[in-house]
């Protein structure tokens, strides 16, 4: 896939000296649907910020469509959507207005088609005659959104577009963000919900103190840090670990009740059947047996403990 925003050695020092971007290399593809994860104050918005031009960097280089963010601003900026954390909609303006205005302010010519196929898109059609006021929160969202499409931009950001939404508006938002996407649109999303980035993206980027620590395919990331831990349930609780079983890949559970063996998904052998060998050596009774797989979370909190270390 062809690179549509191509983030070049980018920092970002606040007043005060407080260095927020640390030198961000990033290639987005045209297309993908790319999730940037980390924790608060990690950077995700000050990258954000600075792509979108509302932050000056203090050095590096960020092109949109080849078009430089600082020398060809309004050609960069006008391939851009920007849905924001926070909801900043007039609440008296009736839904069409909002996105009608929108797609002005970037100088664009009318088009009521246009508008009509965004909240349609959205499921706001219903909605145009509506003041902002009188519409749900998760509506309101939705309005962002179509804000943020009005001006047919090719890329669109949404800075953590499911913070504080129940289960049901996440699942939705998730379908709406796999809908642009079909429509031919590049996605970037920031999130803090780790299930978010696991159901819809396609690379998984995660920053920690203003440095890109990882960026890559959702699935080989999930394959390749990906552990699974076979649960042996005993018939009778133990004290310790047997002899024979004891490697740091096998653990007791805090109940005595289950060893819990971590092993690796990609290696050539398991060691599952030498595992339960031992088990009957060491004269323990098996109850159950259960599997489990790492998730993106296990993943996450690894390669952070790791970059702490
Ligand atoms: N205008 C500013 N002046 C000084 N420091 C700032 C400013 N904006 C952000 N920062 C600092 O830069 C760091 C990165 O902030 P940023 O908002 O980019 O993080 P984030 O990853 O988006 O966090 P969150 O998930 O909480 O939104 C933080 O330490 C923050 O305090």
């Amino acid at each position: 896939m062809p690179t549509i925003v191509d983030i070049q050695n980018l920092r970002k020092s606040y007043a005060g000296g407080f260095e927020a971007l640390k030198g961000v290399n990033l290639q987005i593809e045209k297309g993908e649907i790319l999730a940037l994860l980390g924790s608060n104050g990690a950077g995700k918005t000050t990258l954000i910020s600075t792509i979108c031009g509302i932050t000056t960097a203090t050095s590096g280089k960020v092109t949109v469509g080849g078009h430089d963010i600082n020398d060809d601003f309004r050609a960069a900026r006008s391939m851009i959507g920007l849905v924001p954390q926070e909801i900043n909609l007039e609440p008296f303006e009736k839904v069409i207005n909002t996105v009608r205005f929108s797609r002005g302010l970037f100088g664009r010519p009318e088009d009521e088609a246009a508008l009509e196929k965004i909240l349609r898109q959205l499921s706001l059609w219903d909605k145009k005659d509506s003041q902002i006021r009188a519409l749900s929160g998760g509506m309101k969202r939705r309005v962002l959104i179509a804000k943020a499409l009005a001006h047919d931009p090719q890329v669109l950001f949404l800075d953590e577009p499911t913070a504080g939404v129940d289960v049901e508006l996440r699942k939705d938002m998730w379908e709406i963000v796999a809908g642009l996407k079909a429509s031919g649109v590049t996605i970037i999303l920031t999130t803090h919900y780790i299930e978010e980035a696991e159901a819809i993206a396609d690379r998984i980027g995660v920053i920690a103190k203003g440095e890109l620590l990882l960026i890559e395919e959702k699935n080989a990331l999930m394959a390749r840090m990906g552990k699974k831990q076979l649960e042996v349930q005993l018939s009778e609780p133990i004290t310790e670990v047997p002899l024979a079983l004891q490697s740091p890949d096998v653990e007791l559970s805090a109940d005595g009740q289950s060893l819990i063996y971590t092993y690796n998904t990609n290696a050539e052998r398991t060691g599952i059947t030498k595992l339960l060998s031992k088990v009957a050596e060491s004269g323990l009774v098996l109850r159950d047996v259960a599997t489990r797989q790492s998730s993106l979370e296990d993943i996450f909190v690894d390669l952070l403990k790791e970059d702490a270390a």
